[in-house]
């Protein structure tokens, strides 16, 4: 039985995750799912369900290279765990320094460079602008490895369900868009797309996947006017799934990873990247045709290939009908 972790975020229900063994992250915090009977000292059974979420909110959850490294980690665990079904990503909160909720707010505007965002050389988050920017490592390439993080969830065989429970913007909006299921606060879940704002631009899956679920009038609209828009016309416009009351929000993204993982793990796989399939193109074929080739491998027709080969034979494919 593991102790009951500490409460990240105000909306964070403490009984119902875990820590996660070996996870040292300062800018994330990365649970998994547990049901527990008997309080905090009865029966524990992990579900198959991994919480990742962003933990910077005094700066509405923006990201530095640094946290964009632990959430790759922190994804990619979750990927290659195999009793793990969906992944939830989203924000703590509120912020200490005025209550504001956010999901991510994008790059640290702080810390971006003119070849991208850089890494500091030491942790400290304090300090005048001028005195962070003396910080900066002129030895490492500024980044722009959040497109690793959204390629990760792309190919990940499983889905992310963003759960937004504050500001989604800039490269935060991106990352809403990039999830294969969302759900967001009514009261405070609020989306703007300011990459024009601050001469970013994210041309890859931030716009054009955004343009294939909202349509690509709205997409322009949401990129070059960088209005701000709610939680109930992110849901009207197909930005999120559905919305909850904000004490809910991870009730409904925690129900949302219950039913996945009910569904049959390869189809959630196959159907996952079917649906990216025509927008990645030759990439997302490979990755689609990866898990093709594997459940190919699971035939006999396969096998008598292989063991042809090892026998030194002739492959006998006579059993083997031609479907058509
Ligand atoms: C998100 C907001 C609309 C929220 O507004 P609100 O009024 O609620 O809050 P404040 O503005 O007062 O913010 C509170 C506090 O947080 C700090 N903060 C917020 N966002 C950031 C940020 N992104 N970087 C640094 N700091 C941030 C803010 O300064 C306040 O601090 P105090 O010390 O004053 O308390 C609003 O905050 C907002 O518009 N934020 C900026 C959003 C933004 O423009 N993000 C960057 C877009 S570009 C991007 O994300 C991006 C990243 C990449 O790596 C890319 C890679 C490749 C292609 C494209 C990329 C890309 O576009």
């Amino acid at each position: 039985m593991s102790s009951v972790p500490d409460r990240v975020s105000d909306i964070f229900d403490p009984t119902r995750w875990r820590d996660v063994e070996g996870a040292e992250f300062t800018d994330i915090t990365y649970h998994r799912g547990v049901e527990r009977d008997g309080g905090t000292s009865g029966t524990e059974r992990d579900l198959p369900v991994v919480r990742i979420a962003f933990d910077r909110p005094e700066v509405r959850n923006a990201f530095r290279p640094h946290t964009v490294d632990e959430l790759y980690r922190a994804l990619d665990h979750a990927r290659t765990t195999p009793d793990v079904a969906a992944i939830i990503l989203t924000g703590n909160g509120p912020s200490p320094k005025d209550g504001g909720w956010a999901f991510c707010s994008g790059g640290d505007q702080r810390i971006r460079g003119r070849d991208g965002y850089r890494y500091e050389t030491s942790d400290a988050d304090e300090g005048s602008a001028a005195q962070r920017r003396e910080q900066l490592d002129p030895a490492r390439a500024g980044r722009l490895h959040i497109l690793e993080v959204q390629r990760l969830i792309r190919t990940t065989p499983k889905p992310v369900i963003a759960a937004v429970p504050g500001w989604a913007a800039g490269g935060g909006h991106s990352l809403n868009v990039v999830c294969d299921l969302s759900v967001a606060s009514r009261q405070h879940a609020r989306f703007k797309q300011t990459d024009a704002d601050v001469g970013s631009f994210d041309a890859g899956y931030g716009s054009a996947l955004l343009a294939r679920q909202v349509g690509d009038k709205r997409a322009r609209e949401i990129f070059f006017l960088a209005r701000t828009y709610d939680a109930e016309t992110a849901e009207r416009w197909g930005v999120v799934n559905e919305v909850a009351d904000h004490e809910e929000l991870e009730s409904l993204a925690l129900e949302y990873a219950r039913v996945v993982a009910t569904k049959s793990p390869q189809a959630i796989r196959m159907l996952k990247f079917a649906f990216n399939l025509a927008d990645d193109g030759l990439a997302g074929q490979q990755v689609f045709a990866g898990e093709a080739t594997r459940l190919a491998y699971m035939t006999d027709e396969a096998v008598e290939g292989r063991d042809a080969f090892l026998e030194r034979r002739d492959p006998d494919w006579s059993r083997f009908p031609r479907y058509y």
